[in-house]
């Protein structure tokens, strides 16, 4: 048996010796490297035997089979597929011919970070050498006349050809002889480890030391129709590390602009509802079943981070490096792709199944209102699928902006929204009797933040969204609005006293006609904030501008009538009157700073009406 010495291409040798002498922590990224090597060789023959070549051993099972040997310090990867020819072996383990390798060493020669740059680009094959002294490679070609070839290297200057046994299977064997300092690469539990981590999925089936390692499909990549429910319930159960069932899943794929398989799963329930705080998102990103990065930035908007599942794009570089994901344009594009994509399978859901939807809606509307708030991008879409109760839906009843809209009145210019701690308080509230009296709809926003997502919000299908405790409403006369119970003389002179006696603190008081039911309503004035929003700044430590409300007098109730009298009357009795209407008013509308104003005022007036 004749054995051929061959020098390295001079790239070649270039690229060793920095693959040798660097020092690169994610040396295991080999394993990798190789094993999807192994995987391309399956299935380039599983493409031929489907075209009908006629291949050696046509009975050979597709699989890759990896061995470890602790006390010969090596490694072995081995595979049934493709396998090389002898010229072959000389052109693809000799030269440098794919294209990242080349980039690598244009890059390198700019710089010193040599370690970092292998990870950037990976050196496929070549990166077997951090961590060997030695590599033998011995494969047989499909091709049935094909003679095998043993090809070895301590990656110096060249390496050795000879003539494989005659017996040698199809496919190719590749024995990693380990560096001394490399030896865990020959330990069962790591390169275990290692390969659970990043070649889980591989399509072919992987024997490791005789155990078949990859019993959970990559089904991701398969049809639709060729899951079936229990399917994906499983492999929800194996990815997320949980027993239970997922809420709801989404499987899809996309051939333009970028193809992409992806399969994505809402979890049962709310993981920021555990008490562990904020969750991280649980969605991986392949190439061609071949695990790219754990945890990618940026792959998804923060608001999905409740998602579990997998990205698989065969768009991207297998050996592209997380710094290079973080600002790639690809990985922002698949962000769009999907987060459209889940929107519509949301919307679905809403559609065809509202049990499952208020399910949904019950444990992740936080999030959806959080996408609203944070980002503008699908804001009318996220707007689509809040939900509330109103004025129109029974207790615990849930409707949607959409259906609003279609029972709005013709002459109704807005949405209209009021905001509080419950449904109980808001339908008390003196705020709807205005809109009431109009047949308008308010809609009840009950959670805390709903404010600021009305305000990020601010309309929906073109209609503005107001809230009814604002003074800026706007609304159009009914009948009844001009019947004041006040004449002109009585009204003004109420407003000027009114005026005087709270100076500086409303921005407008007025005898207005929103008002049915209570003697007066505060209004939040034009420029100020919302009580929540006020709330929030407080709590966040931030000084609060002093607001300035709208004072709303109802000149058709009875106790404002009398007040008009008594001013003149008996004014120190007026004021205290007007104390308790002014302050329950605030009170109402949650803008009363000091509630021990409107106890000592009762108490006051309690005792002048009964005691003196
Ligand atoms: N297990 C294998 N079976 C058959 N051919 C192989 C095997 N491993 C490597 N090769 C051949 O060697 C070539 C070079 O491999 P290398 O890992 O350097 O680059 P690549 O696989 O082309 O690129 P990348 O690793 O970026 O996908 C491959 O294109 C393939 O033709």
């Amino acid at each position: 048996m004749s054995t051929d010495t061959h020098p390295f291409q001079t790239e070649v040798r270039q690229l060793l010796d920095i693959v040798i002498h660097a020092f690169y922590s994610d040396r295991e990224l080999f394993i990798r490297e190789l094993v999807s090597n192994a995987s391309d060789a399956l299935e380039k023959l599983r493409l031929k035997q489907l075209t009908g070549a006629a291949v050696y051993e046509p009975e050979r099972e597709l699989r890759i089979s990896i061995t470890t040997d602790e006390e010969k310090n090596t490694l072995t990867i081995a595979d049934s597929g493709i396998g090389m020819t002898r010229d072959e072996v000389v052109e693809y383990l000799g030269t440098i011919a794919h294209s990242g390798t080349k980039k690598f060493l244009e890059a390198i020669k700019e710089s010193d970070g040599k370690g970092d740059l292998i990870g950037q680009f990976g050196v496929g094959f070549y990166s077997s050498f951090m961590a060997a002294k030695e590599v033998e490679v011995i494969t047989r070609s499909w091709e049935p006349d094909a003679a095998p070839v043993k090809w070895v290297s301590d990656g110096q200057d060249g390496y050795t050809l000879s003539e494989a046994p005659a017996d040698t299977k199809r496919g190719t064997e590749i024995i990693i002889h380990l560096k001394e300092e490399d030896k865990e690469f020959a330990q069962p539990y790591r390169v275990r480890h290692i390969l659970t981590r990043y070649s889980n999925f591989i399509s072919f089936p992987i024997d490791f030391d005789g155990e078949h390692l990859n019993t959970v499909q990559a089904i991701w990549a398969k049809s639709k129709s060729d899951v079936k429910p229990e399917e994906y319930d499983e492999f929800y159960q194996f990815i997320a590390h949980t027993e239970t069932k997922p809420l709801s899943y989404m499987h899809f794929s996309a051939d333009a602009p970028i193809a992409l398989n992806a399969l994505l799963f809402v979890p049962e329930t709310n993981p920021e509802n555990t008490g562990f705080g904020r969750c991280e998102s649980n969605v991986s990103l392949y190439c061609r079943r071949v695990l790219i990065d754990a945890k990618p930035e940026g792959l998804l908007p923060e608001w999905l981070r409740f998602l579990s599942g997998v990205v698989d794009s065969e768009d991207l570089p297998l050996n592209i490096s997380r710094e290079m994901l973080q600002d790639s344009s690809i990985i922002r594009k698949i962000n769009g792709i999907i987060t459209k994509r889940f929107l519509k399978h949301l919307e679905k859901i809403a559609k065809d199944d509202t049990e499952k939807y208020a399910e949904f809606y019950a444990q992740f509307s936080r999030f959806l209102k959080e996408g609203i708030v944070t980002t503008w991008e699908h804001k009318e879409a996220l707007g689509k699928l809040l939900r509330f109760e109103s004025t129109f839906t029974d207790a615990g009843q849930l409707t949607s902006f959409e259906e609003y809209v279609s029972r709005m009145k013709e002459d109704q210019k807005a949405i209209y929204v009021l905001n509080g701690p419950s449904r109980a308080q808001l339908e008390n509230s003196p705020y709807l009797d205005a809109l009431k009296a109009r047949g308008y709809e308010v809609a009840f926003l009950t959670d805390n933040g709903d404010q600021f997502v009305i305000d990020a919000l601010s309309s929906f299908d073109g209609k503005p969204i107001k809230a009814v405790d604002r003074a800026d409403l706007d609304l159009p006369e009914i009948e009844g609005d001009k019947e004041t119970g006040l004449d002109e003389t009585q009204s003004t002179g109420l407003q000027e006293w009114l005026e005087t006696l709270y100076k500086g603190k409303f921005e407008k008081i007025t005898l207005g006609k929103r008002v049915v039911s209570s003697p007066a309503i505060a209004l939040q004035g034009s420029d100020d904030m919302g009580p929540e929003v006020r709330a929030y700044m407080k709590a966040m430590g931030q000084e609060v501008p002093e607001s300035h409300p709208q004072l709303e007098l109802n000149p058709t109730n009875p106790l404002v009538k009398k007040l008009a009298d008594l001013r003149t009357d008996d004014p120190a009795l007026a004021e205290l009157v007007a104390g308790q209407i002014v302050n329950t008013a605030l009170l109402r509308a949650g803008m009363l700073e000091d509630p021990s104003q409107l106890a000592a005022n009762s108490q006051e007036l309690l005792e002048k009406l009964l005691v003196k």
